[in-house]
């Protein structure tokens, strides 16, 4: 029972409110056929892309083995794998919002009598998206998984055969990713023999003194990224570059690797224990082994722990680059079967929309990268998050807009959107606008926009220009042509600063 003694009207007052809404919150949590009120989540167009972010993973440690005797006879089976955390690449991932910081993956089941194998530690697969370039701040370098295997194995066997036949950077280790090659890891191979795990161990390590080599001593290559800030501590981070990338639906990269299980006592062998010592690696496992210390080989090794930059980079055939409202999203719903938001305002497109530009016999995507302002090479605008997507495409589309200055519009006129677009490209990076180009000039549709172009023609000279309306899709299958002679290779044009006519 509830005494409340009233001192005066507004007190009465105030606790008959206070009763009121504690009655109505138990109401609201009875009824289950309440409408919720969902919380609105902006659509991912509106969202600000996350194109580069810091991860942990920790594989799964493995099972301990078990020591247990049937008969006077020891039957303690072996300790089960822990498993690998594996990032996988998928087509229908955009970028990284959303995706975890800690992977972690599970750990390996212990070995039990009657010889009894523990089961193998779950993976932890999660997908990432296409162009994903990964970083090494600290642990093993990733390996890619050739043949990814879902079934379980013997926990001395690694799942998924491994890409072992990868070019090589000095050693057989890793090399550099470049833009359109092709798989660039490294790694242990398959252990089957403690032999070989031993040696890969030594390889690893190798491999990872000629990596920091390899990139270090170049800093001035496009690996170089020294723009990984964001979750700085202040502390100086030796960072392996570019260690390797996923490019391909299905591809998929073991970033943490699940430690072995550890011996049931039916494996203790004068081999097994060898076998161990092998295995072990780790100095301090080893100087463990080395006391002949039983429970040490029944112990499950720990799962490897890797700290990992993922970036992203699209990959497109051809970019549309140009500056904010010229046109460029409507283009490319125009051309391909995407569906951009177009909008009336700057910046509508916060990240890059991708479409397929269809032939008959050929395919080429197209990447319409968020609109450019001066200074986006210091981030201003949308800057970093899409200049790095320009650096991998094969073809460039400036598309400037022939109406910006007309009628007394503030914008500025076509050549001068030209030369603010290459200057940010080579801002950014030194001969990031050398590569095939040509130049749509957008809105021919308006008034005046005619002689605009004319002018346009007379001021850029030696690369290709095409007049298209985007809305009314005039002018469209002679850019699409155009385009895709430029992506064949059937035509070369580039476009520098010195081809266009100032002032
Ligand atoms: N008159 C005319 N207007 C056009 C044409 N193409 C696009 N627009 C208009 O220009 C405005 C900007 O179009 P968007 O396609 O969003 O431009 P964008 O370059 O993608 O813009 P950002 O996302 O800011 O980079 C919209 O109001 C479009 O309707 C055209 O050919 N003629």
């Amino acid at each position: 029972m509830l005494v409340f003694q009233a001192r005066s009207i507004k007190h009465i007052k105030a606790f008959t409110q206070r009763c009121m809404s504690r009655c109505s919150i138990t109401l609201h949590a009875h009824y289950s056929d309440t409408p919720h009120k969902k919380s609105k989540l902006a659509p991912l167009q509106e969202r600000r892309m996350i194109d580069q972010c810091k991860i942990f993973a920790k594989a799964g440690d493995g099972g301990n083995g078990c020591c247990s005797f049937r008969k006077g006879r020891p039957d303690g089976g072996n300790g089960g794998k822990g498993g690998d955390v594996i990032l996988k690449c998928s087509p229908r991932v955009w970028d990284f919002s959303g995706f975890k910081r800690h992977l972690i993956a599970e750990k390996g089941g212990a070995g039990s009598s009657k010889t009894m194998i523990g089961t193998r530690g779950a993976d932890k697969v999660v997908r990432v998206p296409v162009g994903t370039v990964l970083h090494l701040v600290s642990g093993d370098i990733p390996s890619i998984v050739k043949t990814p295997s879902s079934t379980d194995v013997d926990p001395w066997e690694i799942p998924g055969g491994l890409v072992d036949d990868l070019p090589d950077l000095g050693n057989g280790s890793i090399s550099n990713v470049k833009s359109g090659e092709e798989v660039k890891a490294v790694h242990l191979t398959s252990c089957s023999s403690s032999q070989a795990a031993e040696t890969n161990i030594e390889k690893s390590e190798e491999s990872r003194h000629v990596a920091s080599t390899a990139v270090f001593s170049q800093p001035s290559t496009s690996d170089v990224t020294p723009e990984f800030g964001t979750e700085d501590t202040g502390e100086k981070q030796e960072i392996l570059y570019s260690v390797a990338e996923l490019t391909e639906e299905g591809q998929q990269i073991v970033i943490a690797r699940g430690g072995e299980g550890g011996l049931g006592n039916v494996s203790f062998s004068k081999d097994s224990k060898k076998l161990m010592t092998m295995k072990a690696g780790v100095s301090q496992n080893i100087s463990n082994l080395q006391d002949s210390n039983n429970v040490s080989l029944h112990t499950g090794l720990p799962g490897s722990e890797t700290v990992l930059i993922l970036e992203l980079k699209s990959i497109a055939d051809v970019s549309f680059v140009g500056i904010p409202n010229a046109g460029k999203s409507t283009l490319l719903g125009a051309i391909s079967r995407a569906k951009p938001t177009v909008g009336d305002y700057a910046f509508t497109t916060l990240r890059p929309n991708l479409g397929n530009l269809n032939y008959d016999d050929l395919s080429i995507t197209v990447a319409d990268i968020p609109g450019l302002i001066k200074g986006a090479h210091q981030n201003r605008g949308l800057g970093h998050a899409f200049l790095r997507h320009i650096e991998r495409t094969k073809v460039l589309a400036y598309v400037v807009d022939l109406a910006a200055a007309l009628d007394g519009r503030k914008g500025i006129p076509p050549w001068e959107q030209l030369k603010d677009l290459i200057l940010e490209l080579e801002y950014h990076q030194d001969g990031l606008s050398n590569r095939p180009s040509l130049i749509v000039a957008n809105k021919i549709d308006e008034e005046g926009a005619d002689e605009v172009y004319k002018e346009l023609k007379r001021r850029v000279q030696g690369v290709p220009i095409f007049p298209v309306c985007a809305v009314l899709e005039e002018g469209i299958a002679e850019l699409k042509a155009g385009l895709r002679m430029l992506v064949n290779g059937e035509i070369s044009y580039k476009i520098c600063l010195d081809q266009i006519l100032l002032g």
